[in-house]
């Protein structure tokens, strides 16, 4: 399969830089993705947040929320955040992927797909918040969704990767920086997924 080509372990993909992205399947046990997935979905604050384009207020597809290590407000991408404090799954989650990529995190952004319809757009968590080679842990819970990485010179260079319940994806080196990532939208019928990507927020 191509999308193995992306990752560390492949030797046969000269010209696609390695160390860029780490996927560990079923990182959680089915039981441990259920019941995060259930209560999650039940005790995170899920809001459709709203973004500018072209001079029109739309909504964002998908619902999404922001928690860390303080409630302070800061400013974002161009827009204030107010993240809520840790909850017990959340610190439990955080501690369990701290020691699979080796680093702290300090602030987690929630998204829920809740159809085929939601969706993230091309972009790169390039933020001067998070510095420059950013560790970013990416867990998934629920329906299994395509992930897309393209270059962002040359878009021909494109990888995907379904994440599944469960699995763990650490992206790091300088992918924040020469590509972008999307989650299309689906045109089969597909179940809700829950995504945390954890990131160190200076
Ligand atoms: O849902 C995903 O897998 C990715 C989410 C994402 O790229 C983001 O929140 O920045
Ligand atoms: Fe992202």
């Amino acid at each position: 399969m191509e999308q193995l080509s992306f990752f560390d372990d492949n030797r046969q993909s000269p010209g696609i830089p390695a160390g860029l992205m780490d996927y560990k399947p079923n990182f959680f046990t089915a039981e441990e993705s259920a019941r995060l997935f259930r209560e999650l979905k039940e005790t995170i604050q899920w809001k459709q947040e709203t973004i500018l384009m072209y001079g029109k207020t739309l909504y964002t597809p998908r619902l999404t929320a922001w928690y860390g290590d303080n409630s302070k407000t800061y400013a974002f991408s161009g827009k204030r955040y107010d993240p809520y404090l840790w909850t017990p799954d959340l610190l439990f989650i955080k501690q369990r992927v701290e020691q699979a990529a080796a680093v702290t995190f300090n602030s987690v952004l929630l998204n829920n797909y809740r159809n085929g319809n939601d969706s993230v757009a091309w972009h790169a968590d390039d933020e001067p918040e998070l510095g420059v080679n950013p560790i970013i842990a990416s867990v998934s819970f629920g329906q299994a969704r395509r992930f897309d990485v393209r270059h962002k010179q040359n878009h021909k260079l494109k990888y995907s990767v379904e994440l599944g319940n469960g699995s763990l994806l650490i992206m790091r080196g300088d992918l924040q920086h020469n590509w972008q990532h999307q989650v299309p939208k689906s045109t089969k019928a597909v179940k809700e997924r829950i995504n945390l990507t954890f990131r160190m927020i200076s």
